[in-house]
């Protein structure tokens, strides 16, 4: 730790992670575990978003596998030269939706090592049951195309029948090669295609898209841990969104799940409080005709306005959640409308990295003087406003894939369900104490990870077990407990 702290610049605290792991693995998860506030910003969201960036100049040796256009029709050979047999988890990119930095192409590489690094530090799973994956089908980033350090293939993105066929040859012979129960994290991939897939593989894969899903589920939980501060049910609140991307919409639905579910009420109805703005203005139903399909289920019988100030306006949301992926989108005006109406407006800036979100925790504060609950996708530091420190929610992703697919792993489970997705929700939501609430938190610290991720993977291991979906038999009497002695421990073995 000492060596890591005497970098100032992050980029350089990365490289010398990454070159921890490499030289000992056991010492780098000894490391992110025992310190894991302070190196998750390093190893993951922002700096990985950097890292992302330069990842050419950075690049010593593959950390992951590449499988490119050119390999099409050997995908499964390609698979085998993995030095490693047994996978449970790959986290796959394209690389070209990388965080909210766009495309990257290949050096969105970093995101599925990264994320593979918190599956094994916070989740438990083995480092070497971990593959993380690019597919490279070209960029169509300019300035990678003209960079001498590029490490992809120099051409423009693949699209169309040519792109769908080589991630249908790649599915495939994931399952030839590790079988039905590895699970397959979707990452980062654009909307156009994160939805496509994850809705053609639900149902012959277990896949589970992140930006979709995860983000959703963390979100939830969120959500569902400051009614404790707000008093009501979720149905008593009205949701507003900027963007309607993976995250918006992939929140927006659940959110309607868990309504619908709570109450009976059916989901066609539970939307009607949802709304969300994309880069036309509030999504309604006179749009309908050219909204992509994804956006559909949220085209309202109302008004259309063209700006989110004015949609803020008129419907006069208790909640205010911004996916995307554009920085400083929640202006004074916004947010002092918020505050306007709301004695205690909930604001969640959740684009990444820090660069693209919508406000910083200290202009939400100060603009609602101090009476918003505010949380990001990237971290800001707790900020003082007229004498009280107010602390502010990371809903970072980091809360529930690890545990969420640790859960899958360890009950064999073939396919992800909603209903797995919002267990991990409440699950996360249960973990904050009043303690917590005291100071206006609606996550709980990231210090106590593990057992966290320990009782969401028990909890969605359950589901599994519960829906049918689990192959593990029998089923463990306790899982909590099942769940921590299967985790992964950084300790030496002894040698006699
Ligand atoms: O990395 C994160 O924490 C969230 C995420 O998946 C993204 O922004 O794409
Ligand atoms: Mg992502």
């Amino acid at each position: 730790m000492q060596n890591i702290r005497s970098y100032d610049v992050p980029l350089h605290k990365y490289v010398a992670m990454m070159e921890l792991e490499e030289r000992n693995e056991r010492l780098f998860y000894k490391l992110l575990i025992d310190n894991v506030e302070e190196l998750l910003p390093v190893v993951y969201t922002p700096t990985v978003g950097e890292a992302c960036q330069k990842y050419g100049s950075i690049f010593k040796r593959p950390q992951g596998l590449y499988i490119s256009l050119k390999e099409k029709g050997k995908v499964l050979e390609v698979l085998k030269n993995w030095p490693e047999r047994s996978i449970q988890v790959i986290v796959v990119t394209d690389g070209e939706r990388i965080l909210g930095l766009g495309d990257l192409g290949c050096q969105g590489m970093g995101i599925p090592v990264g994320k593979l690094a918190l599956y094994t530090a916070l989740g438990g799973v083995r480092p070497s049951a971990c593959l993380p994956i690019t597919i490279d089908v070209g960029t169509n980033n300019q300035k990678l195309l003209d960079d001498e350090f590029y490490i992809g293939l120099k051409q423009k993105r693949a699209t169309g029948k040519e792109y769908y066929e080589l991630l249908e040859e790649f599915m495939s012979a994931v399952k030839q090669n590790y079988g039905e129960k590895v699970l397959v994290q979707f990452e980062d991939f654009a909307n156009h295609n994160a939805f496509e897939l994850l809705s053609k593989y639900r149902t012959s894969h277990l896949v589970f898209n992140d930006d979709i899903q995860g983000t959703a589920s963390v979100v939830l939980a969120g959500l569902v841990a400051s009614l404790k501060l707000l008093g009501g049910s979720l149905a008593d609140h009205t949701f507003l969104f900027l963007g309607a991307g993976e995250a918006g919409t992939g929140i927006a639905e659940l959110i309607a799940l868990e309504i619908s579910t709570k109450t009976n009420i059916p989901i066609e109805e539970t939307r009607k409080k949802i709304y969300l703005v994309d880069s036309k203005g509030l999504i309604v139903s006179s749009r309908k005709e050219s909204l992509q399909h994804f956006k559909q289920p949220w085209a309202h019988e109302c008004e259309p306005h063209s700006t989110l100030l004015d949609a803020v306006k008129a419907i006069k949301p208790t909640v205010l959640i911004g996916t995307s992926g554009v920085g400083q989108t929640f202006t004074k005006e916004v947010i002092e409308a918020m505050a306007a109406f709301n004695e205690r407006p909930l604001i969640m800036a959740l684009s990444n990295p820090t660069s693209q979100a919508e406000c910083t925790a200290e202009q939400a504060y100060t603009w609602t003087e101090g009476r918003c609950i505010f949380s990001s996708g990237s971290p800001f530091d707790p900020y003082e406003y007229n004498g009280k420190l107010h602390i502010p929610g990371q809903a970072n992703n980091a809360y529930i894939f690890p545990g969420l697919g640790f859960g899958l792993v360890i009950s064999g489970a073939i396919r992800v369900h909603d209903e797995m997705l919002l267990a991990a929700s409440e699950a996360l939501a249960n973990q904050v104490s009043q303690e917590h609430y005291d100071k206006g938190m609606i996550y709980p610290p990231l210090t106590n990870i593990r057992k966290i991720s320990a009782n969401i993977a028990a909890h969605v291991a359950a589901k599994a077990y519960d829906l049918g979906l689990a192959t593990r038999l029998p089923r463990p009497r306790d899982l909590v407990k099942y769940a921590e002695s299967c985790m992964y421990t950084p300790n030496y073995r002894s040698y006699r």
